[in-house]
């Protein structure tokens, strides 16, 4: 069955997807777009929200970025079978993107001065309201936030990414045991092959 994954030539919410698929041994296409040259006009319009991420798979197509995770993991054992874990799944993968949300806040941010306040904001409040919590949680869990590895710490490793990406930062050395699941997801067979190999990432 082809697949194919679209998403920019940058370390945002489509690099926990490709690092699934690499670490499932899954076949894919990792169809790029240069987000220097974005909007292509011929690719937004024929996205249904005209945003990226976007999968295919046999002729159909989804988008949002945890749905599309999620059913990857569905298809390669890394969502719980139990429908109480799948839900708790589910929350740690949206308090995720409610920080992340304050992030895409900063990136938007034209004004250099508001952007600089912001950016301070990220920093000092929100940084360590969110990752004490993922922290906290990981600890309960032996290193995962469910009982074994799921789609969710790779969500966790991407958006660690994309804020060291956009803010400058390594955010996780302030937080071992995210540094702990960020060193073993990203030495994950077929993950390691891949990050071994990735253009480096700028914006
Ligand atoms: N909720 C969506 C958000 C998608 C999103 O914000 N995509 C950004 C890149 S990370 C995008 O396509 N930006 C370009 C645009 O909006 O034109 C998801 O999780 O997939």
């Amino acid at each position: 069955m082809a697949r194919k994954l679209h998403y920019f030539n940058v370390n945002g919410l489509g690099e926990p997807i490709r690092y699934m698929l690499h670490y499932a041994g899954q076949k894919f296409e990792d169809v790029q777009y240069d987000v220097k040259k974005w909007p292509i006009p011929h690719v937004k319009d024929f996205l249904p929200y005209g945003q990226l991420p976007l999968y295919e798979e046999g002729g159909k197509t989804l988008n949002q970025s945890l749905a599309i995770a999620r059913y990857i993991a569905s298809q390669v054992n890394l969502l719980p079978a139990d429908a109480w874990e799948q839900a708790q799944i589910d929350a740690v993968a949206l308090n995720i993107y409610d920080y992340w949300s304050k992030v895409v806040i900063y990136i938007k941010e034209s004004d250099p001065v508001k952007k600089a306040a912001y950016k301070k904001e990220i920093l000092e409040e929100f940084i360590n309201f969110y990752f004490s919590r993922f922290e906290k949680e990981l600890k309960k869990n032996n290193g995962f936030f469910g009982n074994k590895l799921t789609w969710v710490d790779f969500v966790l490793v991407g958006i660690v990414e994309a804020t060291n990406l956009f803010l400058g930062i390594d955010v996780q050395k302030q937080f071992p045991t995210v540094q702990t699941l960020v060193t073993k997801v990203r030495s994950l067979p077929g993950v390691k092959e891949y990050v071994a190999k990735r253009t480096p990432y700028q914006v």
